[in-house]
């Protein structure tokens, strides 16, 4: 491909070298370039990427794409310059594949949590309904069945648009993808234009990265600005807040307050939920197999995109019907008789925290038993507050380790017992062991929640990561000790 058209539609000027050059390739990290490929200097948090400019020439770059000129750039190389390199990447990266956003139609879901559950029921109605579907979040993401690992939750715009391109080789109609604040932030989706943007709720977590609530809103905000229809949920104090900001069409769903999408008569029980969905002149019902009030909401957000789509109710209603999340309340000791249930789930925020113990208190009939901790080199400000809550629900709260990453367990553990205000809790730092505990004080009826790492098979130690999945940590225990 030709540099020119590479930066088609970009804002840039020429600083050396020229534009009619042939290109091999484009890489935003010096160390993976190879030779014929434009470097794209980012600005990051940890270095200012205009310093590896000559390990990138040396490595064999060809052209610079930069934000300031750097003396050190040299003899035969092209250089670039750009108001902005994450857009600029972004942007090169559509035109370097081909432009694949265009060949799709993409739904794209923010908000604090929600996220992925709404993925996963996205793709199974819209699958019911026949189409081939390309899912992009935390959990995996997926073509069709064929299910590829993820990095992360929005991957960076490069790697983004790489993997839209295998969604249009293989045939995929929608691409349905979660769209992390970080990710709008840093512009790993610029110039991406959805046909649904659908906002689940916004409640704490990382002000580590965006310092005040106002920016995470912010952030948040972005996605509707390149969506064609805001999907919103009424009944969060921020929905009310994006539907006076935004000029899109819009559709609201809720429960309590006065919605285009609502959910009536709600019973939730052990092992899913079943409510009537109301819009228009559809009454419906939907039975999930997964509980919890937050559900039904998830669910009227995933119905009213697929709705607004064209989609038929009952494929809405049999997708809705079908999904399962792995490592959302998942109950992980069906197969065993104890007496008593663990769940694995995901909340690893405050609200997240609060929504899945009183989902399981609603169907415990001894104690609720919790096991939980925070994650290290993340937002601190979360800790205390999960503290407060997570004992608070629970007759017996467990604090333990999520993923410390560089910080010592003991200070995180800390920072949530700080919060704690009864004398209900034990702290036992190894989760292995923590997890043991709450097995060994389980009496009949009791409900375990083990919150925080759902999904995940993995845990981020300071000096390494380890093979930790809760599902075969618990069946090892069950064998230890019944
Ligand atoms: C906070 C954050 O998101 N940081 C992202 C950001 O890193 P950064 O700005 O600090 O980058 P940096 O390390 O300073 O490097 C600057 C530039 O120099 C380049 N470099 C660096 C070294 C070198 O030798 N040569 C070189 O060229 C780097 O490739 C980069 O382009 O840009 C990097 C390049 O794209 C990302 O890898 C990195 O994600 C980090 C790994 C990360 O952990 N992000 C998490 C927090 C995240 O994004 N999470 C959200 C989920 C949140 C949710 O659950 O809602 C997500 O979407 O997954
Ligand atoms: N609509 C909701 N409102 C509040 N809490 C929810 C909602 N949906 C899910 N949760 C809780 O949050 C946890 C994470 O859910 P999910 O993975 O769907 O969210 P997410 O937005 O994708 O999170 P992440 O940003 O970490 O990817 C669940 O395990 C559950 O405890
Ligand atoms: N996407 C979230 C995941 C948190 C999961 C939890 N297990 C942790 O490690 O804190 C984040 O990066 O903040
Ligand atoms: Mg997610």
């Amino acid at each position: 491909m030709k540099l020119k058209k590479l930066l088609e539609d970009l804002d840039y000027s020429v600083l050396q070298g020229n534009d009619d050059l042939e290109i091999n390739s484009i890489q935003y990290d010096s160390r993976k370039i190879q030779k014929g490929d434009v470097f794209f200097c980012i600005k990051g948090f940890n270095v200012d990427g205009h310093k590896f400019i000559s390990s990138a020439l040396q490595k064999g770059a060809s052209a610079i794409v930069c934000e300031e000129y750097v003396e050190e750039t040299i003899d035969n190389a092209t250089v670039i310059k750009v108001e902005d390199g994450r857009k600029a990447l972004a942007l090169c990266s559509a035109n370097f594949y081909g432009r694949p956003a265009e060949k799709m139609k993409i739904i794209g879901i923010t908000g604090t949590n929600g996220k992925t559950t709404s993925a996963f029921m996205i793709k199974s109605i819209l699958e019911e309904a026949g189409y081939k579907v390309g899912l992009i979040g935390t959990i995996a993401n997926y073509i069709g069945n064929e299910k590829l690992h993820s990095e992360r939750t929005t991957p960076e715009s490069l790697e983004l648009h790489e993997l839209f391109k295998k969604m249009v080789d293989k045939g995929v109609h929608y691409c349905v993808m979660e769209v992390s604040s970080h990710s709008l932030s840093l512009n790993r989706v610029y110039g991406v234009k959805f046909c649904q943007g659908i906002f689940t709720n916004l409640t704490q977590d990382h002000l580590d990265f965006h310092k005040t609530f106002e920016n995470y809103y912010g952030a948040k905000l972005e996605l509707f600005k390149n969506s064609a229809n805001a999907i919103v949920n009424i009944d969060d104090s921020y929905g009310e807040k994006i539907l006076s900001d935004v000029n899109n069409r819009k559709l609201t769903y809720g429960i309590h307050k006065n919605a285009d999408i609502k959910a009536e008569h709600i019973e939730i029980h052990p092992r899913g939920a079943q409510f009537k969905i109301l819009y228009g002149d559809i009454y419906e019902n939907i039975d999930l197999q997964i509980p919890g009030n937050y559900n039904v909401y998830n669910a009227l957000g995933s119905a009213a995109a697929c709705l607004n789509e064209g989609i038929d109710i009952n494929k809405v209603i049999k997708g809705l019907n079908k999904v399962q999340v792995p490592g959302r309340c998942e109950i992980v000791t069906k197969q065993y008789n104890l007496g008593f249930d663990v769940i694995v789930d995901y909340a690893h925020t405050p609200d997240g925290l609060q929504n899945i113990l009183e989902t399981a208190r609603e169907f415990t009939k001894g104690r609720l038993i919790s096991v939980f901790g925070c994650g290290g080199d993340r937002d601190k400000t979360k800790r205390p507050i999960m503290g407060e809550i997570g004992a608070g629900l629970s007759d017996v709260a467990i604090i333990t380790s999520d993923n410390p990453r560089t910080e010592d367990p003991d200070k995180i553990i800390e920072d949530i017992v700080r919060g704690i205000t009864k004398e209900n809790y034990i702290v036992i730092a190894d989760r292995r062991e923590g997890i043991k505990k709450a097995m060994e004080i389980a009496k009949k009826g009791d409900v375990i929640v083990v919150a925080g790492k759902g999904h995940e098979d993995y845990q981020v130690l300071k000096n390494e990561t380890i093979h930790f999945d809760e599902r075969e940590v618990i069946a090892e225990i069950v064998k230890e000790l019944f």
